[in-house]
């Protein structure tokens, strides 16, 4: 409850004028409606049944009474246009800003996040704002205001009949009450398992060639039946809930209570002809009861839709309140490029080192290799340098300014990244290499010339304008990384960061990989993590890491001078297994 309601102050926060008006124009429209049936009392018991015909007197008030609800009309359309508008809005700033919070989380919230469930946030979880303003603004508290203008006008009308009319108030509150031990964790647990078909449905595209190669695609169906089927079941309740406790059990409320009105008037005029001034009465008394308790049902019934809303609310307000990653509002630059790294230690979960007191330095324009067994700490490292996890402060240095005392847009554009999977988007090369940045074509040509992707760009049909697919379909790996060296150099880093983007490559394409970074050199640092050693055979200085910490540091040739040596044993494995891929051939 608390969630929701502070989901939608934030939502309304920008304008709450729209919504002040919009609860104005609503309260005066319920307020004009609930004067119609005193007019039809007055114009009973004045004039119909006293044969009173005083024809200016009754087409006077019959105009009132035509002009009054011409004006709630009016009312109610400008009130509808004000709170949907407001509803609509809110909904689009709220999926805005969770959206871009998601873009601030930090890698440690995606170490755990599931796509499916994220987007379903995003996406569905969000409209919970529009139906919390439907729900609240438009029906309960529409409906309260009649119900309460209902009440009024009939204590006036007689004060022991709206009593009897006023037990409904607490046998509502029980309705709901049961309603809501009833469908609530069955509200919640739809929510949850929607997310889970989505999750399961992004899973699978994303996996579609392991999912067919390995013959999973009846194996998957079947989890994602009994997902389905949980579903099914669990909307069941809360529409058995809905069935039972809503509409019915109010309408059989209301005949009662009907009856007991009926009941006390007859009782009351212990079988002598009714009045002419009570007849007014039972019209508009009865004409009330309708007014009391159609809002009543609607209420009822609104708090299947509202715990929908509450619960969907209270996930997106669960996202936002997620923190996200301190942006540096520090001003230190980059310019040269020297990367210095201090008695680094760091562990992802609290007793768990992932490296040990690293210290390093690497002058500017320099290109350092990272090799090591697999699990010995080269992405973390890489992960670190790029600020994706905060490293302890001070303990790693751009020219002498420690990383978290640069600002974000800074340091973003010095510190280019060509990660293993180039991740591509399903847009144009050119849009692929400038990734929104405001670059000229040359700018955007000078890159792709850098990194040797130039050639096979301008072959394809339609040049830098080519659609490449999604994720760069229409590419080969080698392309797609060439590509993606293009893009990092494109914004004209000091420093690149390459994390195994030979891994998935022929030796052809390695060696144009090589000849990119080889006309780097001098320019950009460059920092390449490579499990295949021929790509940075040729480094100014290799860092062998072994479980965290460095274990040999040298050119290629210092390095095989050791004798017996990781980087020596890494090596002459790697020569071994290619004379066998060679033989096989
Ligand atoms: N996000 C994470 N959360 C927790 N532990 C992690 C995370 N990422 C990596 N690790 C752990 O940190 C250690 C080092 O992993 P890292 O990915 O840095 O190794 P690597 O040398 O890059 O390995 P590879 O060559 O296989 O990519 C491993 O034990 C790994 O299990």
């Amino acid at each position: 409850m608390g969630d929701a309601a502070a989901l939608l102050v934030r939502a309304a926060a920008p304008e709450r004028g729209h919504l002040w008006r919009g609860i104005a124009f609503l309260m005066l429209a319920a307020g004009l409606e609930a004067l119609g049936p005193l007019a039809g009392k007055a114009l009973i018991d004045t004039y119909l049944v006293p044969r009173n015909a005083d024809l200016p007197a009754m087409f006077g008030l019959l105009a009132g009474a035509l002009v009054a609800g011409n004006v709630a009309s009016w009312l109610r359309y400008l009130q509808l246009v004000r709170l949907a508008g407001l509803a609509m809005r809110s909904v689009q700033r709220v999926r805005e800003e969770v959206y871009a919070h998601v873009l601030r989380l930090p890698m440690r919230f995606f170490d755990h996040a599931i796509t499916g469930q994220l987007v379903s946030r995003v996406t569905n979880d969000t409209e919970a704002v529009k139906a919390l303003y439907v729900q609240v603004l438009f029906v309960m508290l529409d409906s309260l205001i009649v119900l309460a203008g209902a009440m009024v006008a009939m204590l006036w009308l007689d004060w022991r009949l709206m009593l009897i009319v006023a037990t409904l108030a607490p046998a509502v509150g029980l309705i709901v009450y049961v309603y809501q031990r009833l469908s609530a964790p069955a509200v919640a647990r739809t929510r949850e398992l929607r997310s889970d078909l989505n999750a399961q449905m992004a899973e699978s595209i994303a996996g579609m060639p392991v999912l067919q190669a390995s013959n999973a695609a009846e194996r998957f169906e079947q989890r994602f039946a009994a997902l389905n089927e949980a579903h099914f079941a669990s909307r069941q309740v809360e529409l058995r809930a809905n069935a039972w406790l809503l509409r019915p059990v109010l309408d059989l409320l209301n005949v009662l209570l009907l009856a007991a009105v009926i009941w006390a008037f007859g009782a009351r005029g212990n079988g002598a002809a009714l009045g002419a001034v009570e007849v007014g009465i039972l019209y508009a008394f009865m004409s009330y009861m309708a007014r009391v308790v159609e809002p009543l049902i609607q209420i009822t019934m609104q708090f299947s839709q509202l715990q929908q809303a509450m619960v969907g609310a209270a996930r997106v307000h669960a996202l936002l309140k997620e923190t996200e990653t301190p942006v540096a509002g520090e001003t230190g630059r980059v310019r040269q490029g020297e990367i210095e790294i201090e008695d680094l230690t760091f562990a992802y979960q609290p007793g768990h080192d992932v490296l040990h007191g690293l210290a390093l330095r690497i002058p500017a324009g320099s290109f350092h290799g990272i090799v090591g067994h697999t699990g010995s700490g080269k992405t973390t490292l890489l992960s670190l340098l790029l600020r994706f996890y905060p490293a302890p402060p001070g303990s790693i240095c751009i020219d002498n300014v420690p990383l978290e005392a640069i600002g974000e847009d800074h340091f973003r554009a010095s510190v280019g990244l060509v990660p293993q999977d180039p991740f591509l988007l399903a847009a144009s090369a050119r849009e692929n290499i400038a990734m929104g940045r405001p670059l000229t074509d040359a700018q955007v040509e000078a890159a792709a010339r850098a990194a040797q992707a130039h050639d096979f760009i301008v072959r394809l049909e339609r040049g830098y304008g080519t659609p490449l697919g999604e994720g760069g379909a229409r590419l080969s790996v080698g392309q797609k990384q060439l590509l993606a060296i293009a893009r990092a150099l494109a914004g004209e880093p000091r420093i690149l960061l390459l994390d195994e983007a030979t891994a998935h490559i022929d030796s052809e394409t390695e060696q144009v990989v090589q000849r990119a970074l080889a006309d780097l050199r001098g320019k950009v640092t460059i920092v390449a993590i490579a499990h295949r050693l021929s790509t940075v055979r040729d480094a100014d200085r290799i860092v062998v890491l072994n479980h965290g910490r460095i274990a040999e540091l040298g050119t290629h040739s210092e390095l095989m001078a050791i004798e017996a040596g990781l980087y020596q044993r890494l090596y002459l494995l790697q020569q071994l297994e290619g004379e066998d891929a060679a033989d096989a051939v």
